[in-house]
């Protein structure tokens, strides 16, 4: 008979997410265990937002070095060796590790087991011979790479998010099956350093971002070289390794060396043994409600697994409410209208709150749209960084939703997922001083283009300033 473990708080999957309700969790004085099956750090740290960013930081560093001739600095051409650009990705992860490594963790207090968990009941998991009687679940299992249906492609060795880091060769001709987030930042990584590079997208590319914003992305990976083929799905792949053929739905053939299929992805539910703990879910991930209950009222989903959304700060965020919850007790709820995005791409495009489209329906007329260029900031100028857009959406004199295309978007969305957050008024972010020329200083002016028409050319008004001048002493 297995032995029975007792604890206040059972984490399953130790990732972005489910370290995070650990940590907390256990220096508040709860008892944690914590079950992860593969490796400590989940996807993020291992398969996806450190090695792609690691990677896209050596492709920059390529990029520059031909990049320099409007400055007067004559380019040349990288010389590139992916073994070591792959051993630049992996020492960025071994560098981060061990903030998330069982050592660290049991230093805190968790009690770390190194296998799958799979509920057996409503109130008991099972992991490294063990049976664990939590007070709470944590499921935070995370997701894996949705593999579409294609004919064929099961049969020919292609790449995802899980082996593209480990790469040390040169893929001649990349196929990237899938224009979204993955798919459009391991297009111009690859571009970067040195690969052709064909992407290959059903719907349209980046389609979750304002439409004139991801045209200005998609633009500059078509400049750099990255040939995107959009509204026309991948329906055959043959081949073998180093020697790929898609068919596309429109009857085209793209031949290449290598395909990787970043088509999105789905909830990693399948060991968990959902049904045995009454667990309701759906393919997009375990049912949940405002408080990331699900239908077990001892278990609470976050992240990934909860099919709410794919980030990393979204997983954070989540544990932040579970531990409120599940710690302290406290009604927390979930709230979606403030989650940035980011993807980083070169120029970078980032978004916070609604888009255009989904506030015009909601709110239909009574939402204002104001847009800024970057070719009109001179930190911009003088960097010839020009290509970018702010585009706001603003109702009832606040920003609902902002979005960014434009070098570091990432950075520059920051104070508007504040502003969204606390429901600021736009006359503060138009208020603000910041230092000049900083890029910043775009969503400062986007913010003053709303208030622009209603200062100057305002006809009362100007009579009002004509009377003051003339009663001024
Ligand atoms: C290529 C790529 C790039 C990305 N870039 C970004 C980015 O720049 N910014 C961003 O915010 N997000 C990014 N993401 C998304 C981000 O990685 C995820 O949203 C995040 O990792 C989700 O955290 P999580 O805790 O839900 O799951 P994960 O971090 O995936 O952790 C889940 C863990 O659970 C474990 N597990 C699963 N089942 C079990 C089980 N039955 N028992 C025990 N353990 C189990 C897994 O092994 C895994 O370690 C990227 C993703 C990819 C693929
Ligand atoms: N910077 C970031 O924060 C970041 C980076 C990468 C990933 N992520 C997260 O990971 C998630 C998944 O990213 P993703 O890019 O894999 O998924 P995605 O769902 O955003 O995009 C997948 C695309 O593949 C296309 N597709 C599917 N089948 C196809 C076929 N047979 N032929 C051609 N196209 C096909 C779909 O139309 C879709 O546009 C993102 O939504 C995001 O939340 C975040």
């Amino acid at each position: 008979m297995a032995e029975v473990l007792h604890t206040d708080i059972c984490v399953i999957g130790g990732g972005s997410g489910g370290l995070s309700v650990a940590a907390g969790a256990v220096q508040m004085g709860a008892r944690v265990v914590l079950v992860e099956g593969a490796a400590m750090g989940g996807d993020c740290l291992n398969h996806g937002c450190v090695p792609s960013k690691a990677l896209i930081a050596a492709a920059h560093a390529a990029h520059a070095m031909g990049a320099g001739g409007p400055f007067g600095v004559a380019p040349v051409a990288p010389e590139i060796d992916r073994t070591a650009v792959r051993d630049h990705v992996a020492r960025v992860i071994a560098g981060i590790a061990p903030h998330d490594s069982v050592e660290r963790f049991e230093g805190l207090g968790v009690r770390v087991i190194r296998d799958w968990a799979r509920f057996t009941d409503p109130r008991e998991v099972v992991a490294g011979g063990l049976r664990i009687r939590a007070r709470r679940f944590v499921i935070a299992t995370g997701s894996t790479p949705a593999i579409p249906p294609v004919p064929g492609l099961a049969q020919v060795p292609y790449l995802t998010n899980e082996t593209v880091f480990g790469l040390a060769v040169r893929p001649f001709h990349l196929i990237v099956l899938g224009g979204g987030p993955i798919g459009m930042e391991m297009a111009q990584a690859h571009r970067r350093l040195g690969s052709r590079v064909t992407v290959i997208e059903a719907g349209r590319p980046l389609a979750r971002e304002e439409p004139e914003l991801a045209a200005i992305v998609l633009e500059r990976l078509r400049a750099e070289g990255v040939e995107v083929i959009e509204g026309t799905a991948i329906t055959a792949v043959a081949g073998t390794e180093g020697a790929l053929n898609v068919t596309l739905a429109d009857g085209r053939r793209v031949a290449g060396s290598h395909l990787l299929v970043a088509a999105g992805r789905r909830p990693a539910l399948e060991r968990l043994g959902l049904e045995a703990a009454g667990i309701a879910h759906t393919d997009a991930g375990v049912t949940v409600d405002a408080r990331l209950r699900t239908t077990n009222r001892r278990a609470y989903a976050i992240g990934d697994a909860a099919g709410q959304g794919q980030f990393t700060h979204l997983a954070g965020y989540h544990a932040g409410i579970v531990i409120r919850s599940a710690v302290l007790g406290l009604p927390a709820r979930v709230r979606t209208d403030h989650i940035p995005r980011a993807t980083y791409t070169d120029p970078e495009l980032a978004h916070v709150g609604l888009t255009e489209a989904e506030a015009r329906a909601r709110f239909g007329d009574r939402v204002e749209v104001v847009t800024f260029p970057f070719a009109d900031n001179d930190r911009a100028r003088a960097t010839l960084r020009t290509d970018g857009m702010v585009k706001l959406v603003i109702h009832r004199g606040r920003p609902i939703g902002a979005g960014i295309a434009g070098p570091q978007a990432g950075e520059l969305i920051a104070p508007w997922s504040l502003a969204i957050a606390q429901r600021l008024r736009l006359s503060a972010m138009a208020g603000v001083v910041l230092p000049y020329p900083t890029l910043a200083e775009v969503g400062k002016r986007a913010a003053g283009a709303y208030f622009s028409p209603k200062l100057f050319g305002n006809a009362p008004l100007k009579r009002v300033v004509r009377l003051v001048q003339r009663l001024l002493p």
